[in-house]
């Protein structure tokens, strides 16, 4: 069957289930996930690399539309190295290229470690958006990126383990304890970056997040490298562990009953990158949704919160109801504050008002039907 996404009209195979079980891989709802990775790629590249060459790795391509949108999209000069370990996957790539007279990409068929094993501190972009979890692939990944300003970008779509619901799974594969709450789809975020972060220690790098978001059935990371022993050490001060008491957090560089960590406790945005990945979308015409996505994430970027205030879990705990979020924010905004909802949860507030500020917000607008 012959679809478009993007500017690519492409070939999937007729019948999808868009399980390991397909032919070849295609998950049409990650058309958002791909749509903002163009954006913040563009960004990143635009803030980097303007003008030079640019090499980007589709470690693990599935019928190649990832990477071909880079190949077509990016305004830059690029070239795609794509692989995929399954050889119809490689052949439905190749067929993908011809099809839209694509030639600035390279495609192999072998297994995404040995692919980015053979390319030393070779990429300036690698992204890997595997099956389930990144983390086999993370150490060749970080192996093949170049040491200074190269961008990882990561998916996981393990979230039972990053959010808390299969412990052990996390344990074994990010070497960090999940956090059930209103706010796992941030933790999650947080343990995938700390876990890529203390990955590139022993290279002496220092990863930086620079975007990030939970969408769907997925969590999604990008991290810049920068090299360096003493640059690499930051990483240390940059982890923590959290627990979280009916909505309120307490941070401190300790594990202990309750606490998940390690995670990573600085900002997850580069203010600059997510404005500008909100305005290339815009100027591209992405869909609503994409926008929408976009638009949250660039209000939040002005926070360092960590985690948000879920407003309904406030208004449980002093047995409330609570008030429209619009109102909150409103008056939030009224009181001087900065409020914004967070991208992964329509109920929570990201704000630098104060937990004491929020419930007064929510208290003063129940009174007013009381009286
Ligand atoms: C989630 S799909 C990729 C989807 C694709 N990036 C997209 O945006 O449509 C994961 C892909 O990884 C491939 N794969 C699984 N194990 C691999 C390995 N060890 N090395 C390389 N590719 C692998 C699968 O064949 C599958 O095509």
């Amino acid at each position: 069957m012959i679809i478009t996404e993007g500017e690519i009209t492409f070939e999937i195979p007729d019948h999808l289930t868009i399980t390991k079980k397909d032919e070849v891989f295609y998950n049409p709802k990650m058309k958002t996930c791909r749509d903002i990775s163009l954006a913040v790629i563009q960004a990143f590249i635009n803030k980097y690399y303007k003008d030079k060459e640019i090499k980007i790795a589709d470690a693990l391509s599935g019928t190649g539309i990832r990477g071909l949108r880079y190949a077509k999209e990016l305004n830059a000069k690029v070239k795609v190295f794509l692989n995929d370990i399954n050889p119809n996957a490689y052949r439905k790539i190749l067929q993908n290229a011809k099809l839209n007279d694509i030639s600035n990409i390279e495609v192999s068929n072998e297994d995404a470690n040995t692919f980015l094993s053979r390319h030393f501190r070779f990429f300036d972009i690698v992204d890997i958006d595997p099956f389930g979890s990144p983390s086999p692939y993370i150490d060749q990944a970080i192996r093949s990126l170049k040491t200074k300003n190269a961008l990882l970008c990561l998916t996981a779509t393990d979230t039972s383990a990053l959010c808390g619901r299969a412990k052990k799974s996390c344990l074994r594969k990010y070497l960090a304890v999940p956090l059930r709450s209103k706010d796992c789809h941030e933790f999650a975020l947080r343990i995938l970056a700390g876990y890529a972060m203390r990955m590139a220690t022993k290279y002496e790098l220092f990863l930086k997040p620079i975007f990030c978001h939970s969408t769907d059935h997925y969590v999604r990371v990008y991290l810049i490298t920068d090299r360096g022993a003493k640059k690499a050490d930051k990483t240390f001060k940059m982890l923590g562990y959290v627990k979280d008491y009916d909505g309120i957090k307490e941070v401190r560089n300790y594990g202990g009953e309750g606490f998940s960590g390690p995670l990573y406790i600085g900002n997850l945005y580069d203010s600059d990158i997510a404005k500008e990945a909100l305005e290339i979308a815009e100027k591209r015409g992405f869909e609503k949704r994409v926008l929408k996505i976009l638009k949250l994430i660039y209000d939040e970027s002005k926070l360092g919160q960590i985690g948000c205030y879920d407003i309904h879990q406030i208004s449980k705990v002093l047995k409330t109801s609570p008030p429209p979020m619009n109102e909150i924010l409103s008056t939030l905004e009224n009181n001087g504050f900065y409020a914004t909802i967070a991208h992964y949860n329509p109920k929570g507030i990201k704000t630098n008002a104060s937990l004491k500020d929020v419930i007064e917000v929510i208290l003063k607008y129940n009174n007013r039907f009381e009286r």
